[in-house]
């Protein structure tokens, strides 16, 4: 068995996969940090969740309970969200390797950390499982360097600035799916919390929305979406570095447009002129993104929807097919996202 660790600021989910593939189980932390919810296999308890440790501990308990020993497990996977200019493929973690996901901490200051949290975790209580990385940049990483270069000085684009893309262990998972049937020119869109597009041409991505942080591109759920640097230079002279990263990250978005919530389900459920500004903001800009994608492509072949509100809304994706009619007569999938089972086999193909 695989296990799979996806950890978040504060939450962890976690998946056991058979070396076959199959989903054997499925837990979820939430509240990591202080009083957490386990949901495991269809049952929710309370827990105390001071730490990513304790999380994992609470995940590996509640597994053992289920009759899946640790003694079983042949490997842990992680996703690590940045592995910036140097982890370009899934591989596994050694001491150096760790090294290197500590490197790129300022370049994911809120996603790398609490990876390197479960990895710790997973060293501390499992000592003798092989661990493995799997990185959201990677597929983005053979994009010419023309898609992912800004327009900066030499010194300053040699210091790592630049696109990276994120939602990358989604969209391979997504072009495989297709197998032999994939579209020459699908633009993918991961609509969830966070948001992204990605053109695939030939199952290799050539551009995408997110860039040097996954705050650019499309309107997120608390995420702003592009928004023009010379704003967010005042915003951090007038209200300081950290208020303004907290504005972007978390209080931006649907959430900040509605002045409600940033779910999408909620949103499209109330009935008021702020809460539809919100949605319509969401798929004008999401088709917006689009069409400088199709650019990228010089043209598209089909459309490809996951995420939560990728999968189950039918609104949303035909709002956002509404404003692409231009683009002539797409063919629409739907694919469900499945990032664990892609961390999974990218852990098998390496053992
Ligand atoms: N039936 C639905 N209609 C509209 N939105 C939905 C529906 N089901 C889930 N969503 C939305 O999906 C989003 C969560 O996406 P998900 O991919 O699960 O998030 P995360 O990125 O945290 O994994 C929320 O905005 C939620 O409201
Ligand atoms: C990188 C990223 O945006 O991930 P998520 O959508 O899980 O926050
Ligand atoms: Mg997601």
């Amino acid at each position: 068995m695989i296990l799979v660790l996806n950890t978040g600021s504060s939450s962890v989910k976690a998946a056991l996969f058979s070396e076959g593939l199959e989903e054997l189980a499925e837990a979820r932390v939430s509240g990591v940090g202080g009083k957490g919810m386990l949901k495991l296999m269809g049952d929710t308890r309370e827990i105390d969740t001071k730490s990513h440790l304790a999380a994992i501990d609470a995940i590996l308990a509640g597994l053992r309970n289920k009759g899946f020993d640790p003694a079983q497990y042949k490997a842990a996977a992680h996703r690590v969200v940045h592995g910036g200019e140097k982890l370009t493929a899934p591989c596994r973690i050694t001491p150096k390797i760790r090294q290197t996901i500590v490197d790129y901490v300022p370049l994911a200051p809120l996603h790398n950390p609490p990876a390197l949290a479960g990895i710790d975790a997973i060293s501390e209580r499992l000592p003798d499982l092989p661990q493995f990385a799997s990185f959201d940049t990677a597929f983005h990483a053979h994009q010419d360097p023309v898609a992912t270069a800004y327009a900066l000085p030499a010194d300053i684009r040699a210091r790592g600035i630049r696109r990276y893309g994120f939602h990358g262990l989604s969209y391979a998972g997504l072009t495989e799916s297709f197998g032999d049937k994939l579209p020459k020119r699908l633009l993918a869109l991961h609509l969830g919390a966070g948001c992204s597009l990605c053109a695939i041409l030939d199952g290799r991505s050539v551009a995408t929305s997110m860039g040097y942080s996954p705050i650019s591109g499309p309107t997120m759920a608390t995420r702003s979406g592009d928004v023009d640097p010379g704003a967010v230079l005042r915003l951090a002279q007038e209200d300081g570095i950290e208020a303004t990263n907290r504005l972007l990250n978390r209080s931006s978005g649907l959430l900040g447009l509605s002045g409600l919530s940033g779910d999408m389900r909620t949103l499209l459920a109330t009935d008021t002129a702020e809460a539809r500004f919100a949605v319509d903001h969401f798929c004008y800009w999401a088709a917006r993104q689009a069409g400088s994608l199709i650019a990228a492509m010089h043209g598209i072949d089909a459309l490809a929807f996951t995420g939560g509100i990728g999968e189950n809304s039918e609104e949303i994706r035909q709002r956002i097919k509404d404003h692409l009619t231009w683009a002539g007569d797409l063919p629409i999938h739907i694919i469900p996202a499945e990032e664990e089972r892609q961390i999974a086999k990218d852990a098998l193909t390496l053992i």
